[in-house]
């Protein structure tokens, strides 16, 4: 099938690669001069795991293209849109900015029949609004949310956990063209949930509320570990052999951030504020608050462990990107701890396998360097994203390369035991 994918950031790029791979004719396009070149060269202008194979791929058979000219959306029978939903400065609110400029780019190109489909993560009663613009022309309009993850996004979206698709009531031509789209995606096993609108876009929201609030959960826990002497990854352990609860997104730490939780639990707060319904979702607001209390928390530590001041200070930030197998620093814990710690005087080296150039960008006040240069003379070191490569270091051989053997480990990623043994003072958050 011809499809077209409007925005190729972390997730359209994905998508259309991915939509490619699957045996589509894709163009994706977006604004950005410099991506398309990027992508058209079958660069990934950001890291992901898998997604240079595809571009490779996907260009060499022919079936994937990029483009700046959103009149080559025409002739695709289905067109995804992906672009951004920023948070809105002032509200919290999502910036749906660029979901209307990109729907009205497009109306013009498509055809009676196409199927318009928004993958963007959007307040409730978006796509309603949308469905007025996109009807004189005769087109379709389905909503169908994405849950890729970041470092697992190429696998999330060839093998999708499940399917939602918000479509108009009795189109059922939405839902036979959507099929269409993911048949070699899913297998018999997958569920597909086939729902209006709202419930599509609440799907999406209320996923990324939960998610959300099951890790300020724990990392609430950690506070009151922290008072007790009590052990919030054994507490885990314990709640999380419980199937009910379950382990997974029970890692207490720095929290959570990047591109989606923190935006998406905002704007969920502040579209339910809209409709009169702010005290449903109240809650959210202390699952921020919990979620950023642990960034100072994490500040804390570091500043006692250095005998009450950073300043002047060499400290090794290990992890800048929000989570592992990232480059993404958006609303990144680890990139807020190292900028509140060179705020505060110390010599933050910062190191990351992906994620340098992105947080140079953001904050050229930064040093940053290799592992070693990091490390090298440091009086603290602080684990913030916990890389594979981190998690396997090995404690006694880099004892001799620090200036103090201190480890902050703001993943609680790392076995106290084994850190302890070679002479470091390892601590945790919440953790013994
Ligand atoms: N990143 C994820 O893991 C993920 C997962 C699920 C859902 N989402 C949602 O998907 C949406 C996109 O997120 P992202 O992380 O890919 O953002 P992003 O900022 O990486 O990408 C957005 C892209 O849209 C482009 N764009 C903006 N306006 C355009 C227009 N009018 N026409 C064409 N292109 C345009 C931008 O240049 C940019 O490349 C958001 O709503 C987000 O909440 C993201
Ligand atoms: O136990 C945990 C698990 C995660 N995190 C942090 O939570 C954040 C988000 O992690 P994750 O959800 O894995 O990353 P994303 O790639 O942002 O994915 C989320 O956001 C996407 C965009 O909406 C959705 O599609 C995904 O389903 C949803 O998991 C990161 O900072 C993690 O370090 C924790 O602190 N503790």
């Amino acid at each position: 099938m011809k499809i077209s994918v409007i925005g190729c950031g972390y997730l359209g790029a994905v998508h259309a690669a991915s939509m490619a791979s699957l045996g589509h004719d894709v163009v994706g396009i977006d604004v950005d001069a410099a991506k398309i070149g990027a992508l058209s060269e079958g660069q990934a202008p950001f890291y992901e795991p898998g997604l240079p194979q595809l571009l490779t791929e996907g260009i060499a058979s022919g079936r994937l293209r990029f483009s700046t000219d959103i009149a080559d959306a025409a002739g695709s029978r289905v067109h995804f849109v992906a672009v951004g939903t920023p948070q809105m400065k002032t509200s919290g609110g999502a910036d749906l900015t660029y979901v209307d400029a990109a729907f009205t780019s497009l109306l013009p190109h498509v055809a009676s029949g196409d199927l318009l489909v928004g993958k963007s993560t959007v307040p409730v009663g978006t796509a309603a609004r949308l469905s007025e613009l996109v009807e004189p022309t005769g087109a379709l309009l389905a909503w169908n949310p994405e849950f890729l993850r970041e470092g697992f996004a190429v696998q999330d979206t060839v093998s999708p956990d499940r399917l939602v698709y918000g479509v108009q009531a009795g189109q059922q031509a939405s839902v036979d063209l959507l099929n269409e789209v993911y048949a070699a995606a899913v297998s018999a096993d997958t569920p597909v949930v086939v729902t209006d609108f709202a419930t599509a876009e609440l799907v999406k929201v209320a996923a990324n509320a939960f998610l959300a609030t099951k890790i300020s959960f724990i990392n609430a826990m950690a506070e009151i570990a922290e008072v007790t002497g009590a052990d919030v990854t054994q507490l885990a352990d314990a709640i999380g052999y419980d199937a009910r609860i379950g382990r997974r997104f029970l890692n207490a730490g720095v929290g959570f951030g990047g591109g989606c939780l923190p935006k998406d639990i905002r704007a969920f707060t502040a579209r339910a504020e809209e409709l009169g319904r702010g005290e449903s979702v109240a809650f959210l607001k202390e699952v921020d608050a919990i979620n950023l209390r642990r960034r100072q928390r994490a500040l804390d530590v570091v500043v006692e462990e250095l005998g009450g001041s950073v300043y002047r200070k060499k400290v090794a930030v290990l992890g800048l990107a929000f989570k592992p197998d990232s480059d993404d620093v958006r609303d990144s814990p680890a990139l807020d701890v190292a900028v509140q710690l060179h705020g505060l005087g110390a010599h933050v080296v910062g190191t990351d396998p992906e994620a340098i150039p992105n947080s140079q960008r953001l904050h050229p006040q930064l040093t940053f360097g290799t592992l070693d240069e990091a490390l090298d003379g440091a009086d603290a070191v602080v684990l913030l994203t916990e890389w594979k490569q981190y998690r396997a270091l090995d404690p006694s051989a880099i004892a001799a390369q620090v200036s103090q053997p201190i480890l902050v480990d703001g993943r609680n990623a790392l076995d106290p035991a084994a850190w302890r043994a070679a002479g470091w003072t390892y601590r945790g958050l919440g953790r013994r």
